[in-house]
């Protein structure tokens, strides 16, 4: 039998404990906890019906009980971590490969940050305000594309697709040059809603199973040249990353604050009583340099009102629906949550490992984490959704170095 040891200040003590999907050498994949630097398999460690539940590629059986089941489960777990777990249900953290968490049904992604919003209006729209009349009237959000959000520690081959500059007499194809991410977290549904029904914004915890680190890499030329005027499409459907660990939205009590004063008023459908402004903190790591720290904290819309936003029409929720906040950017330039911004669209370079850096180049490593407030005044981990950015598909050495704005070769890590 095994003892779990958590070392003092731990992301992942007893108050945290995320659900991820993990495999070993010898067996396929399966739910787990992490607690501390392990991970216990609860297909082993729980007995039935929870135990059953577990013994799933995804995370979705679980989640689609609904939220009597995740309190009582969630209680068993922390009691089982505690005690003298069997030694076949522990596992180091470096001897598991994560998989993605969920099967992800439909993705929405949102534009919540006020700082966000209102720099990307400057720069994508220098010659009109820099919010449009409706961004403080809803949570304005476009649909994603579900069968390309993957897991963090999956490579992102740099997309190819139609890009136009202002001032080129007509468009050309190929890979992206201004490649860029964007610092964000997801919301995860647990339990949907059936077409013809919505969910108020006071609902959010039965419906929302917990959330994650997310994000929505973002190719800027071919996104400035085809959103005209439905939005973003090719620009961002070729990847979305998530973190492995999906944070139980219970473990976030402690994280709840109101969101920034909405004014004007929101509609009905959009208030509630409920808080569900979240203090998280992300940090932002390119080539191993910490560049930006973004607070969610200021985030405008909460995702209560987002999932409220997106169902008030009678659309249905499902079990697996992913839900992005939006880029997370602080009013300060170190916390904002894209390189167009920070780098105020390549015109102020940024110092990355040594060298002046605007857009992503190939070879590039960029990892995004976050913490919260754990309940019991220490912290808790969302751990860590990392990926590195691979060359455009077939493309040669020749054509590459003769790519636009392509100086070097990298090699990740300086
Ligand atoms: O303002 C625009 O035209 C574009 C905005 C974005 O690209 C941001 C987006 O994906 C939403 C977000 O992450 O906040
Ligand atoms: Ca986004
Ligand atoms: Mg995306």
């Amino acid at each position: 039998m095994t003892v779990i040891s958590i070392p003092a200040g731990s992301l992942f003590g007893v108050d945290n404990l995320p659900y991820g999907v993990f495999s070993t050498a010898d067996t396929g994949r399966r739910v787990g906890v992490r607690v501390g630097g392990s991970v216990v398999d609860l297909s082993k460690a729980l007995s039935d019906p929870a135990a059953a539940l577990f013994a799933h590629p995804t995370l979705n059986a679980f989640m689609a009980q609904g939220r009597d089941r995740w309190v009582e489960v969630r209680a068993q777990v922390t009691e089982l971590v505690s005690g003298e777990i069997a030694d076949e249900a522990v596992f180091a953290i470096d001897d598991v490969t994560m998989h993605m968490p969920i099967a992800v049904a439909d993705y929405v992604d949102f534009y919540a940050s006020e700082n966000h919003a209102t720099n990307l209006g400057k720069l994508f729209r220098p010659d009109s305000a820099a919010l449009f009349p409706n961004w403080k009237h809803l949570p304005v959000g476009y649909h994603g594309r579900s069968s390309t959000v993957v897991v963090s520690g999956t490579d992102i081959v740099r997309p190819c697709g139609q890009r136009k500059a202002p001032t080129d007499g007509a468009p050309t194809f190929g890979p992206s040059v201004r490649l860029d991410i964007e610092a964000e977290i997801g919301f995860i549904v647990g339990v949907g809603s059936p077409m013809g029904s919505s969910i108020t914004p006071d609902q959010f915890a039965e419906h929302c199973f917990g959330a994650v680190v997310l994000n929505d890499w973002s190719a800027r030329d071919i996104q400035a040249w085809e959103y005209v005027p439905l939005g973003p499409n090719l620009g961002k459907s070729f990847a979305t990353s998530i973190s492995p660990w999906v944070v139980p939205l219970q473990a976030l009590e402690a994280a709840r604050i109101d969101t920034p004063v909405q004014d004007p008023t929101p509609l009905p459908y959009l208030r509630g009583e409920e808080k569900w402004g979240l203090e998280i903190d992300l940090a932002v790591e390119w080539n191993g340099d910490y560049v930006s720290r973004p607070p969610y904290r200021q985030m405008y819309w909460s995702p209560a009102q987002m999932l409220a936003h997106i169902t008030v029409n009678g659309a249905a929720a499902s079990t697996g629906d992913l839900i992005g906040s939006g880029t997370v950017s602080g009013p300060e330039k170190d916390q904002r949550g894209a390189f167009i911004e920070l780098t105020w669209n390549g015109t102020e370079p940024v110092t990355v490992a040594g060298e002046q850096r605007t857009f992503l180049e190939d070879g590039d490593e960029i990892s995004i984490s976050a913490t919260a407030p754990g309940p019991s005044g220490g912290r808790i981990g969302f751990g860590e959704v990392r990926a590195r950015v691979l060359p455009a598909a077939g493309e040669t050495r020749q054509a590459k170095s003769n790519r636009p704005g392509v100086q070097r070769r990298r090699h990740g890590r300086a």
